[in-house]
């Protein structure tokens, strides 16, 4: 078996900052992408992703620590150097050149002689699969297919690492969609270590093998997409990736429940000092309302004050009178997709399992 030990990471970003003036914009970050990972980088409008992409591409240069390619230091390097691939949003295509020539263009940069460049353009014609498409001009592509003959610009000089920076933001809904399977495909297919910024949670969350979620130049919480979702470690981590349901309390004496003054005390995941106050994050799809909450860990009585139809699954809004508070929980479609079941203000039972109570960590101060 391969020794993935003696392989060096694609891509190692090991402490560095940035700062502008008295901004923080990155703020001693670590993260490290494994040979051939699509890792993402997820947060909101000015946490600095787009700075740290900056610093990668060599756009911008840190204020310290040190990034490695392959093993390979490219701190100091000028762009051209690192051996690169990008595709950013607005980083159009020449408008006045064919599909072929804003393909061929880094090989051209790069000397390669008119055969070559005919045959490796054809080879990614394939791979984005727009062949025959070389002689077209980007107006006359889709917004897509224009995203796609970028994505081949980037890639036809073999780079060792791939930038993309919401790449997909200009695009709509149902085209996202299919753009991030192809994109996924093809990193799968060449093996090319990838790191992409997005403010999306979809796209981070279907799109990469390692999430990396920011806040304010630092980085909360690294893991596999089902890990950030459903063992959450902060309270922002919790909320940014979708819907939770947050509770705050004092522990109890045993240190695995919370108590909340008038509720039944709420079970948990995991132990945390007796008496201290604490967070727990429980998922609306993982409460269950009616007859499937009879046999669960904490049941709670609520009324339902909102009901929506979402395609796969109905949406309620629910109050619970011993916590004085409204409660989402999400529920399968179990007859017709996602049929509404529960009348509004019908009286039910709601429960979940302590499993699914995730102990939230204190947000780190900014
Ligand atoms: N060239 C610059 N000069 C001054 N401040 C900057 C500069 N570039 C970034 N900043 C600041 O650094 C912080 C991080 O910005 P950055 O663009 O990296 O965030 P981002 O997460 O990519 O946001 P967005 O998604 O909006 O692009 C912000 O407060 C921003 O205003």
């Amino acid at each position: 078996m391969l020794d993935s030990s003696a392989q060096p990471a694609g891509l190692v970003l090991d402490g560095i900052a940035r700062s502008y003036g008295g901004t923080v914009a990155v703020a001693d970050l670590d993260l490290t992408l494994p040979a051939g990972a699509l890792v993402s980088l997820l947060g909101p409008s000015g946490c600095g992703k787009t700075t740290t992409l900056r610093m990668v591409a060599g756009f911008e240069t840190p204020d310290r620590g040190t990034i490695r390619i392959g093993g390979q230091e490219v701190t100091g390097l000028p762009p051209h150097r690192r051996n690169l691939g990008m595709v950013f949003q607005n980083y159009s295509l020449f408008p006045h050149r064919t599909v072929a020539e804003n393909i061929g263009f880094g090989l051209r940069m790069a000397r390669m002689g008119r055969a070559g460049r005919d045959a490796e353009v054809r080879r990614m014609l394939d791979l984005i699969q727009l062949p025959g498409r070389g002689d077209a001009y980007p107006s006359q592509l889709s917004g897509g297919q224009q995203q796609r003959v970028a994505l081949a610009r980037a890639l036809v000089v073999n780079p060792r690492v791939l930038l993309l920076d919401e790449p997909l933001g200009a695009l709509d809904r149902s085209l996202r969609e299919s753009m991030q399977f192809e994109i996924r495909g093809m990193v799968t297919r060449l093996g090319i270590t990838t790191l992409l910024v997005t403010h999306d949670q979809e796209e981070a969350l279907s799109m990469s093998d390692i999430v990396a979620v920011m806040r304010a130049g630092r980085i909360l919480q690294t893991g596999a997409p089902s890990e950030i979702y459903d063992r959450p470690a902060t309270r922002f981590v919790a909320e940014f990736l979708g819907t939770a349901n947050i509770f705050e309390g004092r522990v109890a004496a045993g240190g695995s429940a919370l108590e909340i003054p008038g509720a039944p005390a709420l079970p948990f995941a995991g132990r945390a000092a007796p008496g201290s106050r604490a967070s727990l994050s429980v998922r609306p799809e993982r409460m269950a309302l009616g007859a499937g909450a009879e046999a669960l860990d904490i049941r709670l009585d609520v009324r339902v004050t909102g009901a929506v139809f979402r395609g796969t699954y109905a949406a309620y809004q629910v109050e619970a009178p011993a916590l004085g508070r409204e409660l989402f929980v999400y529920r399968q479609a179990d007859g017709p997709l996602g049929a509404v079941s529960f009348r509004l203000g019908e009286s039910l039972a709601l429960g979940w399992k302590a499993e699914d109570a995730v102990l939230l960590a204190p947000e780190p101060a900014e």
